[in-house]
Protein backbone atom coordinates (compact mmCIF):
# COMPACT_ATOMS: atom_id res chain seq x y z
CA UNK A 1 0.00 0.00 0.00
CA UNK A 2 1.60 3.25 -0.85
CA UNK A 3 -0.21 6.74 -0.63
CA UNK A 4 0.23 9.16 -3.69
CA UNK A 5 0.23 12.70 -2.52
CA UNK A 6 1.26 15.55 -4.80
CA UNK A 7 0.11 18.17 -2.86
CA UNK A 8 -1.00 21.60 -3.62
CA UNK A 9 0.38 23.18 -6.57
CA UNK A 10 2.62 25.96 -4.88
CA UNK A 11 5.99 27.26 -5.67
CA UNK A 12 8.65 25.30 -3.42
CA UNK A 13 9.41 26.50 -0.03
CA UNK A 14 12.71 28.60 0.47
CA UNK A 15 15.14 26.36 2.25
CA UNK A 16 16.78 28.15 4.86
CA UNK A 17 20.27 26.13 4.76
CA UNK A 18 23.23 27.13 2.67
CA UNK A 19 23.68 25.44 -0.56
CA UNK A 20 27.27 23.90 0.19
CA UNK A 21 28.60 27.94 -0.67
CA UNK A 22 29.92 29.23 2.70
CA UNK A 23 28.04 31.51 4.18
CA UNK A 24 25.30 31.49 1.32
CA UNK A 25 21.71 30.94 2.67
CA UNK A 26 19.64 29.32 -0.42
CA UNK A 27 16.61 31.25 -0.34
CA UNK A 28 16.05 30.03 -3.59
CA UNK A 29 17.35 26.79 -4.94
CA UNK A 30 19.57 27.46 -7.21
CA UNK A 31 18.88 26.02 -11.00
CA UNK A 32 20.59 23.14 -12.29
CA UNK A 33 19.74 21.30 -15.28
CA UNK A 34 19.31 17.60 -14.80
CA UNK A 35 18.37 15.90 -18.21
CA UNK A 36 17.75 12.44 -16.84
CA UNK A 37 14.58 11.54 -14.39
CA UNK A 38 15.75 11.51 -10.19
CA UNK A 39 13.93 10.18 -7.85
CA UNK A 40 14.70 10.30 -3.67
CA UNK A 41 14.28 6.91 -1.48
CA UNK A 42 14.24 8.30 2.17
CA UNK A 43 14.25 5.32 4.74
CA UNK A 44 12.30 6.11 7.26
CA UNK A 45 11.25 2.67 8.73
CA UNK A 46 13.60 2.28 12.25
CA UNK A 47 12.74 3.29 15.88
CA UNK A 48 15.90 5.25 16.71
CA UNK A 49 16.35 3.04 19.64
CA UNK A 50 19.66 4.91 20.59
CA UNK A 51 17.85 7.80 21.71
CA UNK A 52 16.41 6.36 24.07
CA UNK A 53 13.10 8.00 23.41
CA UNK A 54 9.81 6.75 22.71
CA UNK A 55 9.08 8.52 19.64
CA UNK A 56 11.68 7.51 16.97
CA UNK A 57 14.15 10.17 15.74
CA UNK A 58 12.61 10.90 12.21
CA UNK A 59 9.31 11.98 14.03
CA UNK A 60 10.55 14.10 16.70
CA UNK A 61 9.48 17.85 16.21
CA UNK A 62 11.85 20.69 16.10
CA UNK A 63 9.88 24.07 16.04
CA UNK A 64 6.58 22.37 15.83
CA UNK A 65 7.48 20.18 12.98
CA UNK A 66 9.05 16.57 12.76
CA UNK A 67 12.88 15.93 11.35
CA UNK A 68 11.84 13.90 8.29
CA UNK A 69 9.56 17.27 7.07
CA UNK A 70 13.07 19.01 6.59
CA UNK A 71 14.54 16.40 5.03
CA UNK A 72 11.64 15.86 2.87
CA UNK A 73 11.42 19.52 1.85
CA UNK A 74 15.41 20.08 0.97
CA UNK A 75 14.47 17.36 -1.53
CA UNK A 76 11.08 18.35 -2.70
CA UNK A 77 12.47 21.84 -3.45
CA UNK A 78 14.65 20.96 -5.94
CA UNK A 79 13.61 20.80 -9.86
CA UNK A 80 15.55 18.14 -11.18
CA UNK A 81 14.18 15.97 -8.34
CA UNK A 82 11.46 14.12 -10.08
CA UNK A 83 9.81 11.70 -6.95
CA UNK A 84 10.66 11.25 -3.64
CA UNK A 85 9.47 8.09 -1.46
CA UNK A 86 9.69 8.19 2.20
CA UNK A 87 9.65 4.57 3.21
CA UNK A 88 7.97 3.77 6.95
CA UNK A 89 7.15 1.32 9.40
CA UNK A 90 3.88 0.02 8.62
CA UNK A 91 2.15 1.89 12.26
CA UNK A 92 3.84 4.98 10.86
CA UNK A 93 2.15 5.27 7.39
CA UNK A 94 -0.80 7.38 8.15
CA UNK A 95 1.45 9.38 10.57
CA UNK A 96 3.57 10.40 7.52
CA UNK A 97 0.86 11.05 5.29
CA UNK A 98 -0.69 13.12 8.04
CA UNK A 99 2.48 15.38 7.49
CA UNK A 100 2.39 15.75 4.12
CA UNK A 101 -0.47 17.33 4.19
CA UNK A 102 0.05 19.29 7.03
CA UNK A 103 2.98 20.88 5.34
CA UNK A 104 2.07 20.93 1.63
CA UNK A 105 4.95 18.68 0.50
CA UNK A 106 4.90 17.73 -2.80
CA UNK A 107 6.02 14.46 -5.18
CA UNK A 108 6.02 12.61 -2.12
CA UNK A 109 4.49 9.02 -1.96
CA UNK A 110 4.78 6.89 1.25
CA UNK A 111 5.60 3.22 1.59
CA UNK A 112 5.83 0.80 4.86
CA UNK A 113 9.51 -0.19 5.34
CA UNK A 114 10.82 -3.65 6.21
CA UNK A 115 11.91 -5.10 9.58
CA UNK A 116 15.83 -3.60 8.37
CA UNK A 117 16.94 -0.83 6.68
CA UNK A 118 18.44 -2.55 3.85
CA UNK A 119 14.54 -3.92 3.62
CA UNK A 120 12.79 -0.70 3.93
CA UNK A 121 15.66 0.79 0.77
CA UNK A 122 14.71 -2.15 -0.84
CA UNK A 123 10.78 -1.69 -0.55
CA UNK A 124 11.47 2.39 -1.70
CA UNK A 125 13.30 1.23 -4.95
CA UNK A 126 10.59 -1.22 -6.06
CA UNK A 127 8.03 1.68 -5.78
CA UNK A 128 9.88 3.84 -8.02
CA UNK A 129 9.05 0.95 -10.38
CA UNK A 130 5.81 0.77 -9.84
CA UNK A 131 6.31 -2.72 -8.04
CA UNK A 132 5.37 -1.94 -4.79
CA UNK A 133 1.81 -2.32 -6.32
CA UNK A 134 2.45 -5.36 -8.58
CA UNK A 135 2.60 -3.82 -11.35
CA UNK A 136 5.72 -2.66 -13.29
CA UNK A 137 5.46 1.02 -14.55
CA UNK A 138 8.60 0.86 -16.52
CA UNK A 139 7.89 4.55 -17.58
CA UNK A 140 8.13 5.96 -14.44
CA UNK A 141 11.82 4.07 -13.62
CA UNK A 142 14.16 7.01 -12.62
CA UNK A 143 17.76 6.74 -14.19
CA UNK A 144 19.12 7.72 -11.01
CA UNK A 145 17.70 6.52 -7.58
CA UNK A 146 19.43 8.78 -4.54
CA UNK A 147 19.12 6.95 -1.21
CA UNK A 148 19.62 9.28 1.77
CA UNK A 149 18.83 8.54 5.57
CA UNK A 150 15.52 10.48 6.67
CA UNK A 151 17.58 11.45 9.96
CA UNK A 152 19.88 13.78 7.81
CA UNK A 153 18.16 16.55 7.41
CA UNK A 154 21.12 18.95 6.32
CA UNK A 155 22.13 17.60 3.04
CA UNK A 156 23.40 20.64 0.57
CA UNK A 157 21.85 21.04 -3.10
CA UNK A 158 25.12 21.11 -4.02
CA UNK A 159 26.74 17.93 -2.98
CA UNK A 160 23.24 16.16 -4.18
CA UNK A 161 23.89 16.96 -7.70
CA UNK A 162 27.41 16.03 -7.44
CA UNK A 163 26.54 12.72 -6.06
CA UNK A 164 23.84 12.15 -8.75
CA UNK A 165 25.89 13.49 -11.43
CA UNK A 166 28.68 10.27 -10.57
CA UNK A 167 25.85 7.88 -9.89
CA UNK A 168 24.68 8.19 -13.59
CA UNK A 169 28.54 8.22 -14.91
CA UNK A 170 29.87 5.32 -12.49
CA UNK A 171 26.77 3.41 -11.83
CA UNK A 172 27.17 4.01 -7.99
CA UNK A 173 28.22 7.09 -5.96
CA UNK A 174 28.43 7.75 -2.12
CA UNK A 175 29.16 10.27 0.69
CA UNK A 176 32.53 9.88 2.90
CA UNK A 177 33.90 11.64 5.75
CA UNK A 178 37.29 11.43 7.85
CA UNK A 179 37.33 8.93 10.87
CA UNK A 180 37.15 10.65 13.54
CA UNK A 181 38.01 7.62 15.89
CA UNK A 182 40.77 5.12 14.93
CA UNK A 183 38.82 1.67 14.30
CA UNK A 184 40.28 -1.22 15.87
CA UNK A 185 39.32 -4.99 15.54
CA UNK A 186 38.95 -6.80 18.69
CA UNK A 187 38.96 -10.64 20.29
CA UNK A 188 36.22 -12.46 21.15
CA UNK A 189 37.70 -11.94 24.52
CA UNK A 190 37.31 -8.50 24.15
CA UNK A 191 40.50 -6.97 23.75
CA UNK A 192 42.49 -5.67 21.19
CA UNK A 193 43.26 -7.45 18.45
CA UNK A 194 44.65 -4.64 15.97
CA UNK A 195 43.90 -1.16 14.98
CA UNK A 196 43.47 -0.37 11.35
CA UNK A 197 45.05 2.57 9.86
CA UNK A 198 42.80 5.75 10.01
CA UNK A 199 44.74 7.14 7.19
CA UNK A 200 43.28 4.23 4.72
CA UNK A 201 39.80 4.63 5.68
CA UNK A 202 36.60 7.02 5.60
CA UNK A 203 33.32 6.86 7.16
CA UNK A 204 30.30 6.07 4.35
CA UNK A 205 28.03 8.59 4.89
CA UNK A 206 25.02 9.34 3.12
CA UNK A 207 23.57 10.68 0.74
CA UNK A 208 24.35 7.87 -2.08
CA UNK A 209 23.36 7.52 -5.51
CA UNK A 210 22.83 4.60 -8.03
CA UNK A 211 21.55 3.91 -11.53
CA UNK A 212 18.23 2.34 -11.32
CA UNK A 213 19.08 -0.62 -12.95
CA UNK A 214 22.34 -1.33 -10.63
CA UNK A 215 20.57 -0.73 -7.41
CA UNK A 216 17.70 -2.66 -8.18
CA UNK A 217 19.78 -5.15 -9.74
CA UNK A 218 22.38 -5.23 -6.35
CA UNK A 219 18.88 -6.10 -4.24
CA UNK A 220 17.58 -8.55 -6.48
CA UNK A 221 20.72 -10.61 -5.85
CA UNK A 222 21.53 -9.78 -2.22
CA UNK A 223 21.24 -12.82 0.04
CA UNK A 224 18.93 -13.04 3.32
CA UNK A 225 22.36 -11.81 5.49
CA UNK A 226 22.30 -8.83 3.50
CA UNK A 227 18.83 -7.97 4.23
CA UNK A 228 19.12 -8.84 7.97
CA UNK A 229 22.87 -7.16 8.73
CA UNK A 230 24.26 -5.03 6.19
CA UNK A 231 24.59 -1.03 6.25
CA UNK A 232 26.00 -0.37 2.67
CA UNK A 233 24.27 -0.23 -0.17
CA UNK A 234 27.75 0.46 -2.17
CA UNK A 235 28.67 -2.82 -1.13
CA UNK A 236 25.82 -4.37 -2.24
CA UNK A 237 26.52 -2.47 -5.68
CA UNK A 238 29.96 -3.44 -5.73
CA UNK A 239 28.98 -7.21 -4.63
CA UNK A 240 26.14 -8.03 -7.05
CA UNK A 241 26.60 -5.89 -9.67
CA UNK A 242 30.21 -5.27 -9.99
CA UNK A 243 29.98 -1.64 -9.56
CA UNK A 244 32.66 0.20 -7.87
CA UNK A 245 31.26 3.39 -6.55
CA UNK A 246 32.78 6.50 -6.91
CA UNK A 247 33.35 8.29 -3.59
CA UNK A 248 33.06 11.59 -2.75
CA UNK A 249 33.94 13.65 0.30
CA UNK A 250 30.65 15.76 1.82
CA UNK A 251 30.75 18.57 3.92
CA UNK A 252 30.30 18.00 8.19
CA UNK A 253 26.26 18.82 7.77
CA UNK A 254 26.08 14.98 6.51
CA UNK A 255 26.05 13.38 10.02
CA UNK A 256 22.81 11.43 10.91
CA UNK A 257 20.93 11.90 14.12
CA UNK A 258 21.57 9.07 15.83
CA UNK A 259 21.17 9.63 20.20
CA UNK A 260 19.64 11.91 21.94
CA UNK A 261 22.29 15.12 21.94
CA UNK A 262 22.02 14.86 17.76
CA UNK A 263 18.89 16.28 18.78
CA UNK A 264 19.43 19.23 20.31
CA UNK A 265 22.09 19.79 18.05
CA UNK A 266 19.89 19.97 14.93
CA UNK A 267 17.35 21.91 16.53
CA UNK A 268 20.39 24.55 17.08
CA UNK A 269 21.38 24.34 13.79
CA UNK A 270 17.61 24.76 12.77
CA UNK A 271 17.09 27.86 14.88
CA UNK A 272 21.04 29.32 14.05
CA UNK A 273 19.72 29.04 9.98
CA UNK A 274 16.48 31.36 10.84
CA UNK A 275 18.12 33.76 13.61
CA UNK A 276 20.80 35.51 10.62
CA UNK A 277 18.84 38.39 10.10
CA UNK A 278 16.10 40.41 10.75
CA UNK A 279 14.11 43.17 9.15
CA UNK A 280 12.71 46.46 10.92
CA UNK A 281 10.24 48.20 9.75
CA UNK A 282 9.77 51.86 10.40
CA UNK A 283 6.73 52.81 8.77
CA UNK A 284 8.77 56.23 7.75
CA UNK A 285 9.12 57.94 11.12
CA UNK A 286 11.95 59.60 12.02
CA UNK A 287 12.48 58.96 15.29
CA UNK A 288 11.49 54.95 14.32
CA UNK A 289 14.35 55.28 11.64
CA UNK A 290 17.01 57.07 14.47
CA UNK A 291 16.13 53.89 16.52
CA UNK A 292 16.58 51.64 13.84
CA UNK A 293 19.98 52.76 13.14
CA UNK A 294 20.94 52.68 16.63
CA UNK A 295 19.52 49.12 16.38
CA UNK A 296 21.45 48.19 13.50
CA UNK A 297 24.55 48.97 15.13
CA UNK A 298 24.11 47.43 18.26
CA UNK A 299 22.95 44.37 16.44
CA UNK A 300 26.93 44.35 14.78
CA UNK A 301 27.71 42.92 18.25
CA UNK A 302 25.01 40.26 18.18
CA UNK A 303 25.71 38.58 14.95
CA UNK A 304 22.75 39.60 13.49
CA UNK A 305 22.14 41.40 9.97
CA UNK A 306 19.26 44.61 10.17
CA UNK A 307 18.13 45.81 7.32
CA UNK A 308 15.42 49.13 7.57
CA UNK A 309 13.12 49.03 5.40
CA UNK A 310 9.96 52.17 5.93
CA UNK A 311 7.27 49.62 4.49
CA UNK A 312 6.85 46.59 2.49
CA UNK A 313 5.12 48.11 -0.62
CA UNK A 314 6.56 47.84 -4.56
CA UNK A 315 10.38 45.92 -4.04
CA UNK A 316 10.17 45.94 -0.35
CA UNK A 317 6.87 42.96 -0.14
CA UNK A 318 9.81 40.55 -1.52
CA UNK A 319 10.93 40.50 2.40
CA UNK A 320 7.93 38.59 2.89
CA UNK A 321 9.19 36.07 1.15
CA UNK A 322 12.89 35.83 2.43
CA UNK A 323 12.58 37.10 5.75
CA UNK A 324 11.87 35.16 8.53
CA UNK A 325 12.00 37.88 11.40
CA UNK A 326 10.27 41.13 11.63
CA UNK A 327 10.62 44.15 14.11
CA UNK A 328 7.68 46.70 13.37
CA UNK A 329 8.67 50.23 15.49
CA UNK A 330 5.63 52.31 16.61
CA UNK A 331 6.68 55.73 18.16
CA UNK A 332 3.99 57.39 20.15
CA UNK A 333 1.23 55.46 18.84
CA UNK A 334 0.19 52.25 21.26
CA UNK A 335 -2.04 51.04 18.38
CA UNK A 336 -1.85 47.92 17.14
CA UNK A 337 -2.88 48.67 13.75
CA UNK A 338 0.31 48.78 11.84
CA UNK A 339 1.18 45.38 13.60
CA UNK A 340 -1.92 43.92 12.41
CA UNK A 341 -1.43 44.76 8.89
CA UNK A 342 2.11 43.36 8.98
CA UNK A 343 0.42 40.17 10.19
CA UNK A 344 -1.87 40.18 7.46
CA UNK A 345 0.73 40.72 5.02
CA UNK A 346 2.72 37.57 6.29
CA UNK A 347 -0.28 35.61 6.60
CA UNK A 348 -1.50 36.21 3.04
CA UNK A 349 2.14 35.57 2.05
CA UNK A 350 1.58 32.40 3.36
CA UNK A 351 4.68 32.06 5.05
CA UNK A 352 4.79 30.62 8.10
CA UNK A 353 4.00 27.00 7.25
CA UNK A 354 7.20 25.42 7.36
CA UNK A 355 9.10 27.88 9.85
CA UNK A 356 7.66 30.05 12.92
CA UNK A 357 7.76 33.30 11.49
CA UNK A 358 8.86 36.35 14.74
CA UNK A 359 7.29 39.53 14.46
CA UNK A 360 8.66 42.10 17.22
CA UNK A 361 6.65 45.33 18.11
CA UNK A 362 9.04 47.91 19.34
CA UNK A 363 7.01 50.75 21.05
CA UNK A 364 8.97 54.00 21.07
CA UNK A 365 7.84 56.77 23.40
CA UNK A 366 8.77 59.82 23.21
CA UNK A 367 6.26 61.80 24.72
CA UNK A 368 8.22 61.74 27.92
CA UNK A 369 5.47 60.21 29.83
CA UNK A 370 5.89 56.50 31.01
CA UNK A 371 4.03 54.74 28.59
CA UNK A 372 3.30 52.53 31.52
CA UNK A 373 1.98 54.82 34.11
CA UNK A 374 0.24 56.74 31.25
CA UNK A 375 -1.24 53.07 30.76
CA UNK A 376 -1.25 54.22 26.92
CA UNK A 377 -0.09 50.49 25.44
CA UNK A 378 -2.92 47.95 25.98
CA UNK A 379 -1.02 44.86 27.14
CA UNK A 380 -4.15 42.69 26.83
CA UNK A 381 -4.55 43.70 23.28
CA UNK A 382 -0.95 42.99 22.24
CA UNK A 383 -1.82 39.20 23.90
CA UNK A 384 -5.19 39.01 22.03
CA UNK A 385 -3.24 39.84 18.61
CA UNK A 386 -0.09 37.07 19.80
CA UNK A 387 -2.97 34.22 20.24
CA UNK A 388 -4.36 35.04 16.75
CA UNK A 389 -1.41 35.06 15.22
CA UNK A 390 -0.06 31.77 17.00
CA UNK A 391 -2.78 29.77 15.05
CA UNK A 392 -0.35 30.68 11.78
CA UNK A 393 2.80 30.09 13.54
CA UNK A 394 3.75 33.51 13.51
CA UNK A 395 4.97 34.32 16.99
CA UNK A 396 4.49 38.00 18.40
CA UNK A 397 6.70 39.44 21.33
CA UNK A 398 5.84 43.35 22.38
CA UNK A 399 9.10 45.51 23.61
CA UNK A 400 8.80 48.75 25.13
CA UNK A 401 11.13 51.87 25.34
CA UNK A 402 11.44 55.31 26.04
CA UNK A 403 13.21 58.39 24.47
CA UNK A 404 16.16 59.24 26.54
CA UNK A 405 17.75 62.97 25.82
CA UNK A 406 20.62 60.97 28.28
CA UNK A 407 22.97 59.42 25.70
CA UNK A 408 24.10 56.97 28.31
CA UNK A 409 20.44 55.79 29.13
CA UNK A 410 19.38 55.91 25.68
CA UNK A 411 22.30 53.86 24.62
CA UNK A 412 21.88 51.05 27.16
CA UNK A 413 17.94 50.68 26.24
CA UNK A 414 18.93 50.44 22.89
CA UNK A 415 21.76 47.68 23.45
CA UNK A 416 19.21 46.12 25.46
CA UNK A 417 15.99 45.71 22.95
CA UNK A 418 18.48 44.53 20.43
CA UNK A 419 19.51 41.84 23.24
CA UNK A 420 15.91 40.72 24.05
CA UNK A 421 15.03 41.05 20.48
CA UNK A 422 18.19 38.69 19.93
CA UNK A 423 16.78 36.25 22.47
CA UNK A 424 13.30 36.23 21.05
CA UNK A 425 14.78 35.39 17.06
CA UNK A 426 16.82 32.74 18.42
CA UNK A 427 14.84 30.76 20.84
CA UNK A 428 11.63 31.76 19.17
CA UNK A 429 9.40 30.65 22.35
CA UNK A 430 5.80 30.03 22.37
CA UNK A 431 5.93 31.03 26.07
CA UNK A 432 6.95 34.39 25.66
CA UNK A 433 4.34 35.47 22.86
CA UNK A 434 2.45 38.26 23.77
CA UNK A 435 4.45 39.43 26.56
CA UNK A 436 5.44 43.26 26.34
CA UNK A 437 8.80 43.31 27.85
CA UNK A 438 10.64 46.30 28.67
CA UNK A 439 13.97 47.24 27.78
N1 LIG B 1 14.08 -1.02 9.54
C1 LIG B 1 14.61 0.19 9.30
C2 LIG B 1 15.68 0.70 10.10
C3 LIG B 1 16.18 1.97 9.83
N2 LIG B 1 15.62 2.69 8.81
C4 LIG B 1 16.07 4.05 8.56
O1 LIG B 1 17.43 4.11 8.22
C5 LIG B 1 17.97 5.36 8.62
C6 LIG B 1 19.31 5.20 9.32
O2 LIG B 1 19.19 4.19 10.29
P1 LIG B 1 19.45 4.39 11.87
O3 LIG B 1 20.12 5.70 12.13
O4 LIG B 1 20.06 3.17 12.38
O5 LIG B 1 17.95 4.52 12.41
P2 LIG B 1 17.25 3.55 13.48
O6 LIG B 1 17.36 2.14 13.05
O7 LIG B 1 15.88 4.12 13.69
O8 LIG B 1 18.13 3.82 14.78
P3 LIG B 1 18.44 2.77 15.97
O9 LIG B 1 19.44 1.81 15.38
O10 LIG B 1 19.02 3.65 17.04
O11 LIG B 1 17.14 2.10 16.33
C7 LIG B 1 16.95 6.03 9.52
O12 LIG B 1 16.34 7.09 8.83
C8 LIG B 1 15.97 4.91 9.81
O13 LIG B 1 14.65 5.39 10.03
C9 LIG B 1 14.59 2.18 8.02
O14 LIG B 1 14.11 2.84 7.10
N3 LIG B 1 14.11 0.93 8.28
O1 LIG C 1 24.06 1.96 10.63
P1 LIG C 1 22.88 2.74 10.97
O2 LIG C 1 21.60 1.95 10.79
O3 LIG C 1 22.94 3.50 12.27
O4 LIG C 1 22.79 3.93 9.88
C1 LIG C 1 22.97 3.64 8.55
C2 LIG C 1 24.43 3.93 8.18
O5 LIG C 1 25.14 2.77 8.29
C3 LIG C 1 24.47 4.36 6.75
O6 LIG C 1 23.67 5.49 6.72
C4 LIG C 1 25.85 4.78 6.29
O7 LIG C 1 26.87 4.09 6.95
C5 LIG C 1 26.01 4.64 4.79
O8 LIG C 1 25.73 3.35 4.38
Amino acid sequence: MQSDNCGPDRPAHPGIFPTGEAGKSDHEPAERSVDFPVSVVLPAGGTGERTGLQTPKQFCSFLGRPLISYTVQTFERLSWIQSIVVVVAKEHMDLMTDIIQRFQHRKVRVVPGGSTRHRSIWNGVLALGGEAEGEAAAGDRPKVVIIHDAVRPFVEEDFLYKITMAAKEQGAAGAIRPLVSTVIATTAEGYLDHSLERAKYRASEMPQGFTYDVIYQAYQRCTESDFEFGTECLHLALQYCGTNAKLIQGPPTLWKVTYKRDLAAAESIIKDALSQSACIITGGSAHAATLAGALQKAAGALDTELEVIPDLMGENASYLLKEWNFIRVSVNCSCLSEVEALLGDLEAADRALLHPVVVIWVHLSCSGESSISGGKVEPDGLMELASAAKLHNILLYGIQLQQSKEIERWERSVLKVMEITSALIRERSPALVGQLLQA
